[in-house]
């Protein structure tokens, strides 16, 4: 007798027949559960289908029709919406333990030595470990005030990516990896493109992460580029620990140096709650690297975009300064509370251009209540900040203590490099500004500037600033 054996038709109908029923049986169970409101759901892709270019104009869109607190379905994955000062507080103050969670994503996968950064670490013991890590001994005023004068120094770079660039890499690596010479291990130009291609890779809406059983299909190619990168960080990271190693075993008496150094001590501290392998070294350094870099530069030039279109106010900013600072010597870091109006500068270029507009998606750590709505376990969570006219308000503060004001986030996973964010940003808009005269090329006329944003978990400008600059000072200070 002939043995039966099951042939590939065999195999994608009983595939086909299991994604149907799992569906259908999501379906029933949601529809006996009381969801806040949201659009009609099509098969498979959910509202996949609404979401465009840029989710957060999008969602905010979304939100107008159906509300602050919406439903949506991402693919197989239920998602919530929140687009109020209330609904931020609740998921990021009320219930914040609730909502700490982050989801799996492709990218914590590819770009993130499987989420063994803090970005994207599941809540829990390692998370709660890094964060303390990142609070005490990395961003410590005392740490933080000890890397002035590398902001200082750096400060001669006119251009705005190899500033930050430079002042992250030495803080976190102790020196410029990154220069034009012969045996570096990337040029300034490599290094910026792997740390624009995280944040893209970062911010990307994967299909695979909302459909995962077509994500060995990798539609969109994101996965393919996250493997290519992730290899080409993977040696970068290598060869810096290396040296560093290298280096802590001939010093005997090795004093932490940088931000690596401080790391790779913790490594071979026996005593920390949870191991940190070699492995977390290199994830919690790319934190430092890629949320050092990209997110300041983009503020500033979101500003500097703002007043060349707002003439009127770029003068007054540049009052404040020959008022304040005088033409005779650069801005400090301690300058910065004499200097209100560069302040409101920077707080409005925030609210109308928030750096990371949904922040980074949350996840719900178990079933619970919002507002009257069941909210299940495993829902992606989603707090849209962008939304200019919402967060009007007098006394606001970056720490997002009231949520009104959420450039950093807040709660548990508010970011916690904003002291360091906000120092470099200060300081550099004040001296690009006090520095320089600003002028867009051609006789362009400010309202011409193209405004457009590219969204990646950043959304920086579409097209880059091109602007003519000539000096302000006396030739000695430059
Ligand atoms: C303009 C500067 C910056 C902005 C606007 C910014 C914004 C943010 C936002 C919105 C989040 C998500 C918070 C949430 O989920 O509620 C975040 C998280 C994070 N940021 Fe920043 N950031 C900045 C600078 C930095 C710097 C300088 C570093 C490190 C050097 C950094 C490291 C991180 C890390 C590690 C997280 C993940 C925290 C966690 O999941 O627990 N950021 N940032």
């Amino acid at each position: 007798m002939e043995s039966f054996s099951p042939t590939w038709a065999a195999y994608a109908l009983a595939w086909v027949t299991t994604v149907v029923i799992a569906h259908l049986s999501k379906h029933f169970h949601q529809q006996k559960l009381n969801l806040p409101p949201g659009p009609r759901q099509w098969p498979i892709i959910g509202n996949l289908n609404l979401i465009g270019t840029l989710p957060h104009r999008s969602l905010h869109q979304l939100s107008l029709t159906y509300g602050p607190l919406m439903h949506l379905q991402f693919g197989s994955f239920p998602v919530v919406v929140g687009s109020s000062v209330e609904m931020a507080k609740v998921f990021l103050k009320t219930m914040d333990g609730t909502f700490a969670g982050r989801p799996k994503t492709a990218a914590g996968k590819y770009t993130a030595y499987d989420c063994t950064n803090m970005t994207w670490s599941p809540y829990g013991p390692y998370w709660r470990q890094a964060r303390k890590i990142f609070l005490t001994e990395l961003f410590s005023a005392k740490r933080l005030e000890s890397y002035e004068h590398i902001r200082v120094e750096e400060m001669n770079s006119l251009l705005l990516q190899l500033f930050n660039l430079n002042v992250i890499s030495r803080m976190v690596l102790g020196k410029t990896y990154i220069d034009e010479s012969e045996n570096s291990i990337v040029t300034p130009e490599e290094f910026r493109q792997m740390m624009d291609e995280v944040f893209l890779l970062t911010g990307v809406f994967n299909i695979g992460d909302f459909i995962p059983w077509i994500d060995f299909l990798d539609l969109q190619g994101y996965i393919k580029r996250m493997k290519i990168l992730s290899k080409k960080v993977d040696r970068f990271l290598e060869h810096v620990l290396d040296e560093h190693n290298a280096r802590r075993k001939d010093e005997t008496d090795c004093v932490s140096k940088d931000m690596a150094d401080v790391l790779l001590d913790l490594a071979d501290d026996p005593t920390l709650e949870v191991k940190l392998e070699r492995r977390g070294v290199k994830a919690l350094t790319l934190d430092l690297l890629a949320g050092g870099t990209e997110t300041s530069a983009t503020t500033i030039e979101w500003a500097i975009s703002e007043l060349l279109k707002n003439p009127e106010i770029f003068n007054k900013a540049a009052e404040e300064l020959d008022r304040v600072i005088g033409q005779n010597r650069w801005v400090n870091e301690k300058d910065m509370p004499n200097l209100p109006y560069i302040e409101a500068v920077i707080k409005e270029t925030m609210r109308m251009h928030p750096v990371v507009p949904l922040l980074v998606p949350r996840c719900a750590r178990e079933d619970c209540k919002v507002a009257g709505y069941d909210i299940q376990r495993g829902t992606r969570v989603i707090v849209n900040v962008f939304c200019p006219d919402r967060f009007m308000g007098k006394d606001i503060d970056f720490k997002g203590q009231d949520c009104k004001f959420l450039p950093f986030g807040a709660g548990r996973r508010m970011c916690p490099g904003y002291s360091l964010g906000l120092k470099v940003i200060q300081s550099s808009l004040a001296n690009l500004l006090h520095g320089y005269r600003w002028k867009l090329p051609n006789d362009m006329k400010p309202e011409d500037l193209d405004m457009e944003e590219r969204f990646g978990i950043t959304t920086p400008r579409k097209i880059p600033l091109v602007a003519i600059v000539e000096p302000r000072l006396p030739r000695n200070l430059y």
